[in-house]
């Protein structure tokens, strides 16, 4: 079983056949796992400002805008892009449609894999024994681990969560008395979280996307989303929808363990 990682939204190739987990831990996939693992139906992640408010204007779900520019909320939407804001109470039963500066532009970089789901350090174990499965059962038994970067940029926070879902699926695949077989950069996306999985805050506080969030006082939003597989759930993303014309994340509901 191949594992790569890609390191930036724009550096995905063609992952035709495999299997993705797209990860943007500050903070678009740690937003999107929590609206879900609180209640909302599913996340509609769109490109642009505009694309929100034209669907939000034609969809017939009840639905929430959330995202950010700069970090910070949108102006006339509900929600930024804190995973924070996403709580029970507001977000249950709900549709959110969300854009963001990189999370939401890796999902779209991935689309021509088979299976795309979305991973952080919330959900990390429950993504990566998912997406096992999927590529197990697949033609082409891949993973690529999808990393949204900042800004176009390699980002620590992203790669440290590739290296524990690295290891997760490594662990996994020998479990299965299998070798699995990892590009470079998995390997050390790999040796990295290993090398700082109990200092992580204090190895990831040298990201430039960290130091930008904790100067806008959103301290709290790291420490969130820093926590490890506190989340058993795995979020999907659907290209094939049905019911409206537009891709959208929903939750699997047969987590792994
Ligand atoms: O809100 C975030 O954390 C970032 C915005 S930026 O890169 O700091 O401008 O967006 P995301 O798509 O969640 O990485």
């Amino acid at each position: 079983m191949f594992i790569e990682v890609y390191p930036t939204a724009q550096s995905v190739k063609d992952l035709n056949g495999k299997t993705a987990i797209v990860i943007d831990v500050l903070r678009a996939t740690s937003v999107i796992t929590t609206a879900l693992h609180n209640g909302a139906e599913r996340v509609i992640p769109v490109p642009s400002v505009e694309d929100a408010f034209r669907l939000a204007r034609d969809l017939k779900y009840n639905s929430l805008l959330g995202g950010e520019r700069g970090a910070v909320k949108i102006p006339g939407f509900d929600l930024g892009n804190s995973p924070l804001e996403y709580k029970k109470e507001l977000v249950a039963g709900k549709t959110v449609i969300l854009t963001t500066s990189n999370g939401t532009k890796a999902i779209k970089a991935s689309e021509s894999a088979e299976h795309i789901l979305i991973g952080c350090f919330l959900n990390a174990s429950a993504a990566a024994g998912k997406a096992l499965q999927f590529a197990l059962s697949s033609e082409t038994p891949g993973v690529a681990v999808v990393c949204a970067g900042t800004l176009g940029e390699f980002s620590l926070d992203d790669a440290a969560c590739a290296g524990l879902i690295v290891d997760s699926l490594v662990r996994n695949i020998e479990r299965m008395n299998e070798i699995p077989e990892l590009s470079d950069l998995a390997f050390a996306c790999r040796d990295l979280y290993l090398e700082h999985r109990h200092d992580l805050k204090a190895f990831i506080s040298h990201a430039a996307h960290f130091k930008r969030l904790l100067g806008l006082g959103l301290e709290k939003d790291i420490d969130y989303c820093l926590q490890r597989d506190v989340i058993n759930c795995v979020p999907v993303y659907d290209k094939r929808t049905p019911i409206i014309d537009v891709p959208l994340i929903t939750l699997f509901t047969n987590p792994p363990f």
